[in-house]
């Protein structure tokens, strides 16, 4: 059955692999602060996620939230955290529940748990014959101000959560790239994320029943040390790419 999902930061690299697949699946709502560059689905609200009376707008009528806005990068500052993904993670939440919503999809990270890749553990971890595995039921150990914001963000979900009573997914993704996996970079090989498996997943999160679950988002690579059991048992997702494929 089609839903009703709003999706934010919908102008950026995992909107665009989401929409390339799901276009016609769900009845979309688009939010990002950048207008959008070429035709979308749905309606598209320009707003900031930090701008409560328009995510509050926004989440008028919707089923599902899909929450990817926020600063991506491992390296930013934390002024720039705290506002995009702290409290614009924060301002979601609140807006949904308030709403009504029933499903929140969180867009984590592999930054949330990158602090496990001791020197001791790498490069051996990336390889296939090591067997070393994280799979959702650890603490997170954030490697930089990034990874804390994106454990911040699972922590108010399992906040709305047990309060609130909200079913929330996060996805802790790895290393999204279109068309193949990144060449000459062992650690982004092992969490590779397809687009086409991407897009996947976050219909399973949509679709899927679930309370509060931490899954980790990458392509079925022979090379991994995130178990993506948890998805497919929980999700039923069932990847149909390997970055072992394109070695
Ligand atoms: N691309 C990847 O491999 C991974 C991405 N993620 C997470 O997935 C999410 C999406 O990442 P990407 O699409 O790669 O990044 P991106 O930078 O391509 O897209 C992010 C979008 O969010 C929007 N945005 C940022 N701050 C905003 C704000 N305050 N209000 C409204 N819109 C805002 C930007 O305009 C942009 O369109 C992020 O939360 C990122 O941390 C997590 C792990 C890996
Ligand atoms: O969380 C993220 O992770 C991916 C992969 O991390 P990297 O350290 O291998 O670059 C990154 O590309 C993406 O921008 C970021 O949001």
């Amino acid at each position: 059955m089609a839903q009703s999902v709003l999706l934010t930061g919908a102008a950026g690299r995992v909107g665009d692999a989401i929409l390339g697949r799901l276009a016609d699946e769900h009845e979309w709502r688009l939010l990002d602060r950048d207008p959008p560059t070429d035709e979308q689905p749905g309606e598209f609200v320009v707003a900031d996620i930090t701008d409560d009376e328009a995510v509050r707008e926004a989440m008028d009528g919707v089923d599902v939230v899909i929450h990817l806005a926020g600063d991506p990068r491992p390296e930013a500052p934390w002024d720039s955290v705290l506002t995009n993904n702290i409290d614009g993670t924060q301002t979601v939440f609140e807006a949904a529940v308030d709403a009504g919503v029933e499903k929140v999809v969180f867009a984590s990270s592999n930054h949330a748990v990158g602090a496990f890749e001791t020197d001791e553990r790498t490069p051996e971890m990336y390889r296939t014959d090591d067997d070393y595995l994280l799979d959702g039921t650890e603490l997170p150990r954030p490697g930089n101000l990034y990874g804390v914001s994106k454990a911040a963000g699972e922590t108010l979900g399992r906040y709305y959560h047990d309060e609130y009573g909200l079913s929330v997914v996060n996805v802790r993704i790895g290393n999204l790239t279109e068309g193949h996996p990144p060449i000459d970079y062992e650690r982004g090989q092992a969490m590779w994320l397809s687009y086409r498996d991407c897009a996947h997943l976050f219909d399973r999160c949509i679709r899927a029943d679930y309370g509060y679950e931490i899954v980790y988002g990458i392509s079925d690579n022979d090379r991994k040390y995130y178990s993506i059991d948890r998805a497919r048992d929980v999700l039923g997702y069932e990847p149909r790419d390997n970055s072992a494929d394109h070695d």
